[in-house]
């Protein structure tokens, strides 16, 4: 066991019916994330482009990128111990390509149960062929079944379908999958900021917490890239948060907003000062955090009401957090780690 305490590695699944587009989009996830250090674990090595990526050297069944990537090749019973290798390797994020690894609701209970503490779930993927989306749902009328257990579904190959068609299905998909929301691609290209936090620097600074700057710093990096194509609204306030209007805010994101990340702080006696808030779709998740009490968050989406958002975060201020019942926490308190399990 390792003594050193460093942040768990968030463990990101891909679900998707066959030929959706889940290497596609885990190619792009390992060429285009420059900087962040992604171990995917697959079926086979087959689909993923290595030819590509400059390999650094290979042990059995894993390749080591020069970018400081891992691929993983494994089946259903090897997933468990390459995840604990995995685990000690120097990774900023897991991603595993699920079909055909494991059923995604078999994976989501595994990792939620999983006693490992270097490591965390991070929510799932479901991607949508949408050129496809009528012929795979009359072939697997479980589709609406697995989108149910999407925190963020990944419409890919809008290449082949017109404007029309694109908002009507991201509107028929998005409730099947329960509101959660709906991201318009092509060729997988989801901006890797959307799934997991780009480290702003490396990991020999391991003490060092993330501040505010830093993550404004990560949208400035990636403003070239797809990013620019999301509105990004930043919400500051030293005055804390209700928790319980805090928390029915959270329950009722709006569609468009497919990722929230930053710190909230409710003022609550030995409630800590702050904590650090983590939404991917509807995927959410709080930890404790250090720092000074205030709150810094960072939303991004695409089509959202800026204005309505900020009224609606300003409307969760509490200036006398001591008139706040105790009773309030509870529901915030249920997406730290120790508690994820149970809201599932
Ligand atoms: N036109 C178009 N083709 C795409 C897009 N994304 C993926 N493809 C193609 O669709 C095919 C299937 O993509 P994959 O990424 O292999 O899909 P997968 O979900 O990993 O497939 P399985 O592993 O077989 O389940 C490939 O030929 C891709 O090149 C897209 O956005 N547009």
């Amino acid at each position: 066991m390792t003594a050193m305490p460093r942040k768990p590695i968030p463990v990101v699944l891909v679900a998707g019916f066959l030929g959706s587009g889940k290497t596609t989009l885990l190619n792009h996830l390992l060429t285009s994330a420059s900087g962040v250090r992604i171990g995917v674990l697959v079926n086979d090595f087959g689909s993923i482009n290595i030819d590509a990526m400059a390999v650094a050297g290979q042990v059995d069944s894993t390749v080591s990128l020069a970018n400081g990537c891992l691929c993983c090749a494994v089946d259903a019973r090897g997933l468990d111990a390459m995840l604990a290798t995995l685990a000690d390797a120097d990774l900023d994020v897991i991603v595993i390509e699920a079909s055909g690894l494991a059923e995604p609701r078999g994976l989501i209970r595994m990792l939620l149960a999983s006693e490992n503490p270097a490591l965390e779930y991070g929510g799932l993927l479901e991607v949508v062929d949408a050129a496809e989306f009528d012929a795979t749902r009359q072939r697997h009328p479980e589709l609406a079944e697995h989108l149910k257990f999407a925190d963020l579904v990944v419409l890919n190959k809008t290449d082949r379908i017109g404007g029309p068609r694109r908002a009507e299905l991201a509107a028929t998909v998005g409730e099947l999958a329960g509101g959660v929301p709906v991201l318009p691609v092509e060729h997988g290209r989801v901006d890797p900021a959307l799934l997991f936090d780009i480290p702003a620097g490396r990991r020999d600074d391991e003490a060092r917490q993330l501040s505010f700057q830093d993550l404004l710093a990560e949208e400035d990096d990636h403003a070239g890239h797809a990013h620019a194509a999301y509105d990004t609204v930043e919400f500051t306030t030293g005055v804390p948060l209700h928790p319980r209007r805090f928390q029915r805010f959270l329950a009722d994101r709006p569609a468009g907003l497919y990722r929230v990340k930053g710190f909230v702080h409710f003022g609550q006696p030995g409630g800590g000062l702050r904590y650090t808030l983590h939404t991917v779709g509807s995927f959410l998740r709080l930890d404790r955090g250090a720092g000074l009490p205030g709150t810094q968050l960072v939303l991004i989406g695409t089509g959202i009401d800026t204005a309505g958002l900020l009224a609606r975060l300003r409307a969760c201020e509490e200036a006398d957090p001591a008139a706040v019942d105790e009773q309030a926490m509870l529901g915030i308190l249920r997406f730290l780690p120790e508690n994820l399990s149970e809201s599932d």
